[in-house]
C-alpha cells in the first residue's frame, strides 16, 4: 500500500470490513491521525489505534531528557488519537494515562 494514497488506505480498509473485519486498526497511530478520521467517517466499525513504540519512545525520550511535560503531552497525545475517531487505543502509556485519568 502507498503510504502517501489516503484514498487506497480508505478503500483497503473497506475490502477488509467487506470481509468481515470486526475492528478497523491503523498503526502507526499518530502519523495516520488522518485515515483514522477518514475510517471514522465512512464505517461503523470501531476505529482502534496502535500508538507504537516509536511513538512512546519519542514521548519518553523528550520526557527523560526534561524537554517537555510528560503528563500534559502524553495526554494531549493520546486525545489527539480519541478525537480523529479511535475508540479503541493500544499505546504503552495505557496504565501511566489511567493514573493520570484518576488523579
Ligand atoms: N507487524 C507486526 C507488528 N504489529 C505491531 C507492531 C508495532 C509494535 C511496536 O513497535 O509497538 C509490529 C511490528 C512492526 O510493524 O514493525
Amino acid at each position: 500500500m502507498a503510504q502517501a494514497n489516503y484514498k487506497e488506505a480508505l478503500l483497503e480498509a473497506q475490502l477488509d470490513e467487506d470481509e468481515g473485519a470486526d475492528i478497523l486498526m491503523v498503526k502507526p497511530a499518530m502519523p495516520y491521525l488522518d485515515i483514522i478520521k477518514g475510517l471514522k467517517d465512512q464505517s461503523n466499525l470501531p476505529i482502534a489505534a496502535y500508538h507504537v513504540s516509536g511513538e512512546y519512545a519519542m514521548l519518553k525520550a523528550a520526557a527523560m531528557n526534561g524537554w517537555l511535560d510528560e503528563k500534559a503531552v502524553v495526554l494531549e497525545a493520546l486525545m489527539s488519537i480519541r478525537r480523529a475517531g479511535a475508540s479503541v487505543i493500544l499505546t504503552y502509556y495505557a496504565k501511566q494515562a489511567a493514573k493520570w485519568l484518576q488523579e
